[in-house]
């Protein structure tokens, strides 16, 4: 698996703790560390969750962990990118759920608002799932693409599929 993380200033400590677990970890094949670096950086918390989610939608890499001080700001930026589910998630259940029901690719958290042990401990779980694309939830999951590639075409390629298949005289009118 392959892990983007991102934070911002009141994130970036808890970011690197995260990172550096992730490291250690089999399951992981490579961590990307798009920043901020330290907390001199006082980028706004979108510009580091932006670059995060562009890099899982373009494809290289499969998940996200983002943070910021609550885990809020990151999840709504990172939800803006095409293709992007993103959630802060501070119990194990939602984390757990946030993969198994809504097949989110970016999990979120907030620096001042969980531990550090809490936040590793969610983290190490949430590695552990994986999205089953033969269960229910995925006709739900599948509704939120269908908006996405219905009335935002231009952001999801569709509009260039939809070409393609119209000069090939197959596919949507
Ligand atoms: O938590 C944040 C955004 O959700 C960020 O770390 C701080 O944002 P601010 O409260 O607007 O400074």
């Amino acid at each position: 698996m392959r892990i983007v993380v991102a934070a911002d200033n009141a994130g970036v400590d808890l970011k690197n703790r995260l990172r550096d677990l992730m490291r250690a970890d089999a399951r992981v094949a490579e961590v990307t560390d798009v920043g901020v670096a330290d907390a001199s950086d006082d980028s706004a918390y979108p510009v580091p969750a932006v670059a995060a989610a562009e890099l899982i939608a373009r494809g290289e890499a499969d998940r996200g962990v983002l943070v910021c001080g609550t885990g809020i700001g990151v999840a709504i930026s990172a939800n803006k990118v095409p293709g992007i589910r993103a959630t802060v998630a501070h119990d194990s259940y939602s984390a757990e759920r946030s993969i198994k029901s809504n097949n989110c690719q970016i999990i979120t958290f907030g620096a001042r608002v969980i531990g550090p042990e809490a936040a590793e401990k969610i983290l190490t779980e949430w590695l552990g799932y994986t999205f089953d694309e033969a269960s229910p939830s995925a006709a739900k999951v599948a509704c939120i693409t269908a908006y996405e590639t219905t009335h935002y075409p231009h952001t999801t390629g569709q509009d260039d599929r939809d070409r393609a298949g119209r000069a090939a005289g197959v596919g949507r009118a």
